[in-house]
C-alpha cells in the first residue's frame, strides 16, 4: 500500500504529479489547519508532510500520530515547533542554498527599487501623470559607493554583499552572531554591534531567521539609531521587526524609506497604512518565486521526503539527532 503524504500550499506541479506516481498524496491550500475536517483526517493518516509555511504546532502533531518527516519548502523554518518534533522523533528539513542567489537579487531589488523610487515613478507614467519634466521633488538617491548594513550575514546576507561589493562598489558592514572572517575577507566586510551598524549604514538590510532572539529585534529604538536617510530591508520574516514602530519611523521622516518583502500579517490587511505610503516599496514575500528556483526547491524537498519516508537520511535535516537516534 502506499504511504500516505500531505502536500500543503506550494509543491510545484511537476513535483506534485511525480509524488503522486510514489504515494497516495492529498493536495490542501490555504484550509484553515484547526477546523477543516478533511484536513484534519488526513493528518490522523498521513506519515510525510510537504510543503509551505503549514503552522507545525505541538497541537498539530498531536493529531499526526504516523508522521516521520515534515519536509518545508523553504529555508525558513519558524512555521515547525523543532523541538516537539524532535522529542518526537519527527525528521525537519528545509531547503537551504538553491535559493540563496535568487533571494539575495529579490532584496537588491528592493533596495534599487527603494533608492530610485521606481515603483512610485512607474506608476506616474502610466496613470499619465508625466506632463512635464521631473525635478528634485522625485530624484532618488545613489546606491553605489553607499554604506550597506547587513543583519545576518549567513547565506543569503554573503549574496547580498557579494551584488553589494563587486557590482555597486558598496562598504560593507554586518552583525551576526558569530563573526565572518570569509565575508571579511572577500567584500571587504566590517562586523559591527547591531548600534552601531545602524548609525553608520545607508541602507539596513536585514535577513535573519525568525526565532525567539530575533522577534522584534528592530522597533522604535532601532529605527530612531538609523540615519535620517536610511533606507530599511526586510527580506527575513514580518515579525523580526515591530512593524507599527517602522510605520511610526517613516511617518516622522527618522528614516527615509524602507523595502520589504515579509509582513507581520501575511497577505497583508487592507487597512494597513504601508500599502498607501510612497516610500515603501512592498513585494508579496516573493523572495525566491522564480521558476527555476521554486522548482529546485519543490525537488529538493521531494528528494527529502521520499528519504524520510524510505529510512534513508534526507539530505537537508534540520534536526539530524533525529537521524542519529534511529541509527
Ligand atoms: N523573503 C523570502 O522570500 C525569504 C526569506 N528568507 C529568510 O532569510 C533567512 C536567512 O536565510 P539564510 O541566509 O539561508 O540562513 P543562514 O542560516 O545561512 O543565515 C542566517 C544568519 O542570521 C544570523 N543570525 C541568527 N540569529 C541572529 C541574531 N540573533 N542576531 C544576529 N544575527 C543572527 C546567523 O548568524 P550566525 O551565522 O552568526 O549564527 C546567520 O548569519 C531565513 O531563515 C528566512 O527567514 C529566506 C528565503 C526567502
Ligand atoms: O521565505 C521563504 C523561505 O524559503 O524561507
Amino acid at each position: 500500500m502506499k504511504k500516505k503524504v500531505l502536500a500543503y500550499n506550494r509543491v510545484e506541479k511537476p513535483v506534485l504529479d511525480q509524488l503522486e506516481k510514489e504515494f497516495d498524496v492529498r493536495f490542501f491550500k490555504n484550509v484553515d489547519v484547526e477546523n477543516d475536517s478533511d484536513f484534519l483526517q488526513w493528518l490522523g493518516e498521513t506519515e510525510g508532510i510537504i510543503g509551505l509555511a503549514l503552522p507545525v504546532t505541538k497541537e498539530l502533531l498531536d493529531r499526526a500520530p504516523n508522521l516521520k518527516i515534515v519536509s518545508n519548502v523553504s529555508v525558513g523554518y519558524d512555521n515547525l515547533d523543532l523541538p516537539e518534533l524532535t522529542k518526537r522523533n519527527i525528521a525537519a528539513t528545509n531547503t537551504p542554498d538553491i535559493l540563496t542567489d535568487t533571494v539575495a537579487d529579490t532584496v537588491f531589488g528592493l533596495i534599487l527599487s527603494a533608492a530610485r523610487r521606481i515603483p512610485e515613478l512607474d506608476h506616474k507614467v502610466k496613470s499619465g501623470n508625466w506632463t512635464e519634466p521631473l525635478g528634485p521633488d522625485h530624484y532618488g538617491i545613489d546606491v553605489h559607493h553607499k554604506t550597506l548594513g547587513i543583519i545576518g550575514m549567513g547565506k543569503i546576507g554573503a549574496a547580498i554583499a557579494q551584488r553589494a561589493h563587486f557590482g555597486f562598489d558598496m562598504e560593507i558592514l554586518y552583525h551576526s552572531r558569530r563573526s565572518k572572517p570569509e565575508a571579511e575577507k572577500r567584500f571587504d566586510a566590517s562586523y559591527r554591534e547591531l548600534d552601531q551598524l545602524l548609525g553608520e549604514s545607508d541602507f539596513v538590510c536585514l535577513i535573519t531567521p525568525l526565532t525567539p532572539e530575533t522577534e522584534g529585534m528592530i522597533g522604535k529604538r532601532e529605527f530612531r539609531l538609523m540615519k535620517d536617510s536610511a533606507i530599511f530591508i526586510n527580506g527575513s520574516r514580518g515579525k523580526t521587526i515591530v512593524e507599527s514602530d517602522l510605520i511610526e519611523a517613516l511617518e516622522k521622516g527618522e528614516i527615509a524609506g524602507c523595502g520589504l518583502d515579509v509582513f507581520e500579517k501575511e497577505p497583508m490587511d487592507l487597512h494597513n497604512p504601508l500599502l498607501s505610503m510612497e516610500n515603501a516599496v512592498t513585494t508579496p514575500h516573493i523572495g525566491s518565486s522564480t521558476w527555476e528556483t521554486e522548482l529546485a526547491m519543490s525537488e529538493l524537498a521531494a528528494k527529502n521526503l521520499r528519504a524520510g519516508l524510505s529510512g534513508e537520511k534526507p539530505p537537508t535535516m534540520i534536526n539530524p539527532e533525529v537521524w542519529d537516534k534511529r541509527r
